[in-house]
């Protein structure tokens, strides 16, 4: 019988845009830039307590991800004990006629309940003797995926009515918004169209971080908390991390935002072992060892991010068990050696995303592209480096702008606001137009990006050339040029592995975003089908992952 219910425990990790780095970021010697984005995957967990049952030595899982028509997952994880006397698990999915795998899923949960196991054997005791039900129910916001069917032939089943421009086929930012909140998909979780922000990656990050918070094996206080589900929700407590879950604190050698609150976070025990956790099973499910920038930024928000050594996690990957990937994740573990500096975009720049209804096998492109460099290992090292050093420039360009704002906010302001109305190109005529050093100085560090940004985007293009892998597909080509010759586009690109995903704009003031989006570029476009996302880069103050503090009636209305 159904008794006792827990608390309802929900985290959300968000999505990514790496927009500097991409291939580079595979070495640990080279940094990606990634920005997260206030689209997020939420993950609520609930247990419900049978306390009239015989004590058994399993307990079951559900998880609901109810905006796919094959969403739905059960597991019985069972209990057992080691040669030398410790407790572990294993968890193994309830099959039946119309069940699905879900590797990722299936993997966090491995992975989890080994932590639990290890680091707190009495709850798991506890869910067999009350032979527990945890339940979980995931949300994932709508930019993951592609809406145009809602708005393309809107189906009986399809909640919304809503039509696209008939004639161009284009689909407004204010179209979108009218979607339900986590709209269903109609679709399978194989069969939907992803429009590239790393939907796995902040699944498993969220997933790994609501189970070990709930089971208590985390703190609260480690989270941001986020205290409304609506967009632009505002965080209204980052509580101080507690000494005793901090590490020192490592020297960086580049400027990191400084805020003690995100030294701490970075340095914090219990979202490094989230963070450890998450980059494993992502491997383990993926099956491979990517760079890790998309879990690392499920967890950590916008930053410059250097991977981690793969061997460690390809050890642990081989046989997988409580004993092995309890080691591997230990926060302590200075083997899992991924660098996290911190950084946000600069103050009044916004990231405008587009989906590019196509979509790109990012694997067989790296794939490509490492061979490539493999036997082209001179001309590869020296483009690569030649690469390197621009990404590099474009985060300390970053981090000037940021210091000039710090210094004088209405100088830097004014500046921006010049640049908003005129395209790069003229910026430089601006200068005369100026009233101190700082604007002169801003405009000069805007100018500066742009052109950074495009040599990276020209040895990009020529290293797909070389390689024979479309990372600036020509079609892309016109369309990013055509976006930096718009009033107050600072930078415009392919996101991380490029080809036909998505393209990112990087744009001063909200109202050049909203321009953008709306202009003849996007709307008159006929080469390829283009939708602006809604989503923008996330707020500072809970980039990353982050405790939702409030009621969600949707999500909780699916608990089984
Ligand atoms: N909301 C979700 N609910 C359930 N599983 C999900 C969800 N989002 C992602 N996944 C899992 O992640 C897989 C997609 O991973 P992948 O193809 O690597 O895409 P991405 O690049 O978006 O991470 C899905 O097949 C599914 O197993
Ligand atoms: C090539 C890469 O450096 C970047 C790929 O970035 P994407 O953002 O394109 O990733 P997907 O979500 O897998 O499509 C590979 C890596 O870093 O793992």
């Amino acid at each position: 019988m159904a008794g006792i219910e827990d608390p309802i425990t929900v985290i959300a990790s968000p999505g990514k845009v790496l927009i500097v780095g991409g291939y580079l970021v595979l070495n640990k010697s080279y940094s990606g830039l990634v920005i997260s984005v206030d689209a997020r995957v939420y993950s609520a967990v609930r247990t419900i307590s049978h306390t009239q049952n015989t004590p058994t030595s399993q307990f079951s899982v559900k998880v609901n991800s109810f905006q796919f028509t094959d969403g739905f997952w059960e597991y019985i994880v069972k209990r057992s004990v080691e040669a030398d006397g410790s407790l572990t698990t294993s968890v193994v999915q309830v099959e039946n006629e119309h069940s699905t795998k879900n590797k990722f899923i299936h993997t966090v949960l491995e992975t989890v309940f080994w932590i639990i196991s290890h680091r707190n054997p009495e709850e798991i005791n506890n869910l067999c003797d009350k032979s527990s039900t945890v339940s979980i129910v995931l949300g994932t916001d709508n930019d993951f995926y592609s809406q145009r069917s809602h708005f393309d032939s809107p189906s009986p089943s399809s909640q919304s009515i809503v039509k696209s421009d008939s004639q161009n086929n284009f689909i407004s930012i204010e179209q979108l918004q009218s979607l339900p909140r986590f709209n269903l998909t109609n679709s399978t979780i194989g069969n939907v169209h992803k429009t590239g922000l790393g939907s796995s990656a902040a699944l498993v990050s969220s997933l790994t971080a609501s189970l070990l918070l709930h089971f208590g094996i985390v703190s609260k206080s480690s989270f941001a908390t986020f205290t409304q589900l609506n967009p632009k929700a505002k965080v209204t407590s980052f509580e101080k991390l507690s000494t005793s879950s901090e590490l020192a604190f490592k020297d960086n050698d580049r400027n990191i935002i400084n805020s003690s609150d995100w030294h701490s976070k970075i340095n914090n025990f219990d979202l490094k072992l989230i963070h450890n956790a998450s980059q494993f099973s992502h491997c383990l499910a993926q099956g491979k060892i990517g760079s890790g920038f998309d879990v690392s930024c499920a967890i950590y928000g916008s930053h410059i991010y250097n991977r981690f050594s793969p061997s460690l996690i390809q050890s642990a990957m081989t046989l997988p068990n409580s004993r092995s990937v309890n080691f591997v994740v230990d926060p302590s573990n200075s083997k899992f050696d991924s660098k996290v500096q911190k950084v946000f975009l600069p103050h009044g720049l916004h990231l405008v995303l587009v989906d590019i209804n196509s979509g790109s096998n990012t694997p067989s492109m790296v794939s490509k592209v490492l061979a490539w460099k493999t036997e082209f290992p001179d001309e590869g090292s020296q483009i690569w480096e030649s690469i390197s050093s621009k990404n590099d420039k474009v985060c300390t360009l970053f981090e000037k702008l940021d210091q000039l704002y710090t210094n004088n906010p209405e100088s830097y302001t004014a500046a921006l606001d010049l640049c908003s109305t005129h395209p790069a190109a003229e910026w430089g005529l601006l200068v005369g137009k100026c009233a101190d050093l700082i604007s002169i100085q801003v405009i000069y560090i805007l100018i500066e990006v742009f052109n950074t940004s495009n040599e990276i985007r020209r040895l990009m293009k020529r290293m797909g050339d070389l390689s024979g892998v479309p990372i600036e597909p020509d079609q892309q080509t016109s369309l990013i040029d055509k976006c930096l010759l718009f009033p107050g586009v600072v930078m415009a690109g392919v996101p991380g592995a490029g080809g036909f995903d998505a393209i990112y704009c990087i744009v001063i003031n909200e109202s050049t975003r909203y321009d953008l989006v709306n202009s003849y570029i996007f709307k008159e476009n006929s080469e390829l089908t283009v939708t602006p996302l809604v989503c923008e880069e996330g707020d500072k103050d809970h980039d990353g992952c982050v405790l939702v503090d409030t009621d969600i009636d949707i999500l909780y209305s699916h608990f089984s």
